[in-house]
């Protein structure tokens, strides 16, 4: 999910200027895209039934389309939760914007009135017509998202989950081995474990190099999708009314319709690989395999059952590398954390072996390490809007059916009050006197960076696993420090605030150095590789 998607979700792009180059095609074509912008710019709006929360001003007809930076929105965002409150209304053109800048009104509505917060701003380009309505993260509230989502509530519960810890091991002892090799490389690791993990854990299939055609090729048709979803490239995106134009006319349905066929072609050709397996009586534990088999129960079609499959891809390999190098960041700008965590490590799991998830309980400050990363770099630091599908009122205001509704991750997890002195990187405060792991009033995992709801991530088990054995190995086998600068020698720690614009984010390109933190490490971690292998051998069939 690396992409400016959540703007493009929620400002329609009226801003892109009525353009031939905007829709790209002929003069006769251009004249009715004209009128129908009159149309749409003019027709009015039905009148509220009570007031909105208050937001800034903006303009008459384009509203605050203006005001919203593209660049990380969530800070402006954050801004105006402080002048407006905690939540805070924007008129982004025709469609009324509500953004939620605090944990009390998202948890009291994304949470608890889940019922009619759950569907997903209109995307027409990127859900309707590059994906067909048949990714899960773009799909409205409605009958196939919902029997989607009872699929992979099996297939993700903490449960099953669990039930792929050997992969995360396996990926995991590989990414230790290769930062050592090749430290400079470590962002093409970190792609490289959690591509290669999502796909064993969705196909059986893995990549033992980033430059294995099984992580590249879903890599780009990712990142052709999403690459759709950049507000202001579409115009239909503003005008709903050209989805309405021939295909001969538009462009832009040709480009969709070839992202689409390209898109479920891989993904038929990978769950096709794990149908033809099975049927040869080759056992592969993986989700393909059980949306096959769970497939006529839960009424999918083939793309469906393809899709589902496919788009895990998407949705969980970016997020798990941005989080990972956001940790990598973190520990070489605090090396008292560093320092404290390795601490941990060396009395709870001693030198003679990597950390495994059997030490979870007992690595308490480590635990810690993982929600203060999720917490203080959120990965998907603007949120995913939501929809809303009736009518509502909170706290006197009026939030009508359709709103899109977003909770801003960024302030929210900056809050004073909720973390007191939010700005500073403190695993601690998720410790409790008595030395336990301890969360919120709000959450129980002192965090809400999977999200809200009924569209809460349904990978979040996953995800967690894959941060706490990753951040646990590295951190036993590797000292993380700042690069030298050559003409000094002094030490050049990176920026704390230099981070990717896209909707999932990581940190900017940086250097660091990345060393074995003694001789014990590199017997350890090759035993590792190696049983991981022979597991790997085995499970593949
Ligand atoms: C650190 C890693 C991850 C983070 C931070 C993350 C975060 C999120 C967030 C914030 C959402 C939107 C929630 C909302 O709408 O309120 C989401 C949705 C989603 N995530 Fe994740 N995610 C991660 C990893 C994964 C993994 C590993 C998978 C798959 C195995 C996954 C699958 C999905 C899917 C399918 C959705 C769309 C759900 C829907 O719209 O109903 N994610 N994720």
């Amino acid at each position: 999910m690396n992409s400016t998607l959540p703007l493009a979700a929620v400002a329609p792009p009226l801003s892109a200027g009525l353009t031939l180059a905007a829709f790209g095609t002929s003069p006769t074509t251009f004249l009715a895209v004209l009128v129908a912008a009159a149309v749409f710019l003019f027709a009015r709006s039905k009148p509220a039934k009570g007031p909105l929360p208050p937001g800034p001003p903006g303009l008459p007809i384009l509203g605050n389309i203006l005001d919203v930076p593209k660049s990380k929105p969530w800070v402006r965002f954050a801004e105006w939760t402080d002048q407006y409150g905690p939540m805070f209304t924007l008129k982004m053109g025709r469609n009324t914007m509500i953004v939620l800048g605090r944990a009390q009104p998202a948890i009291d509505l994304l949470d608890k009135r889940s019922n009619i917060y759950s569907s997903r701003a209109r995307l027409i380009m990127t859900s309707e017509l590059v994906s067909r309505g048949l990714r899960m993260t773009f799909m409205p509230y409605g009958d196939l998202w919902r029997r989607e989502r009872r699929l992979l509530h099996q297939l993700t519960s903490p449960a099953s989950a669990a039930s792929y810890e050997e992969i995360q091991e396996m990926e995991s002892a590989q990414l230790v081995r290769d930062m050592l090799d090749k430290p400079k490389e470590f962002w093409g690791h970190c792609q490289r474990y959690a591509g290669s993990t999502i796909m064993q854990i969705g196909f059986n299939k893995r990549a033992p190099t980033p430059q294995d055609p099984a992580i590249t090729r879903m890599r780009n048709i990712n990142e052709m999708m999403t690459k759709t979803a950049v507000a202001g490239r579409y115009l239909v995106d503003s005008l709903p009314i050209l989805n309405y134009v021939p295909t001969v006319l538009a462009p832009f349905k040709r480009e969709a319709s070839t992202i689409f066929d390209e898109t479920l072609s891989l993904f038929r050709s990978h769950v096709l690989d794990v149908k033809k397996n099975v049927e040869e009586g080759r056992d592969a534990h993986c989700f393909a395999k059980y949306i096959l088999e769970s497939q006529q129960s839960y009424k999918l079609s083939d793309n469906e059952a393809y899709f589902l499959a496919g788009a895990l891809y998407g949705a969980g390999s970016d997020t798990t590398a941005d989080g990972i190098n956001t940790f990598i960041m973190s520990m070489v700008t605090h090396p008292e954390v560093q320092a404290k965590a390795q601490a941990e490590l060396d009395s709870v799991v001693g030198r003679g072996r990597l950390p495994s998830f059997a030490d979870q309980p007992d690595l308490v400050y480590c635990g810690a390490v993982v929600r203060e990363i999720l917490r203080w770099r959120t990965v998907i630091a603007g949120g995913l809007a939501h929809a809303t599908t009736e009518d509502d009122w909170y706290n006197g205001f009026f939030i009508p059916k359709g709103t899109i509704v977003l909770a801003n991750h960024w302030s929210i997890h900056l809050d004073p009050e909720l973390y007191p002195d939010p700005t500073s990187f403190k695993p601690e405060r998720f410790i409790s006197p008595e030395g336990k792991l301890v969360g919120t009033k709000f959450s129980d995992a002192g965090h809400h960076a999977y999200g809200f709801g009924r569209r809460i991530c349904p990978g979040k088990h996953i995800a967690d696993r894959s941060l706490f054995i990753v951040f646990t190995r590295l951190l036993w086998s590797c000292s993380l420090r700042p690069a030298l600068d050559p003409a000094t020698g002094a030490e050049k720690p990176p920026s704390v605030h230099a981070f990717s614009e896209g909707f999932s984010s990581h940190p900017l390109p940086f250097d660091c150095r990345i060393e074995p933190r003694g001789e014990w490490v590199k017997e350890v971690v090759a035993q590792a590789v190696e049983e991981g292998e022979a597991g790997w051998e085995a499970r593949k069939g």
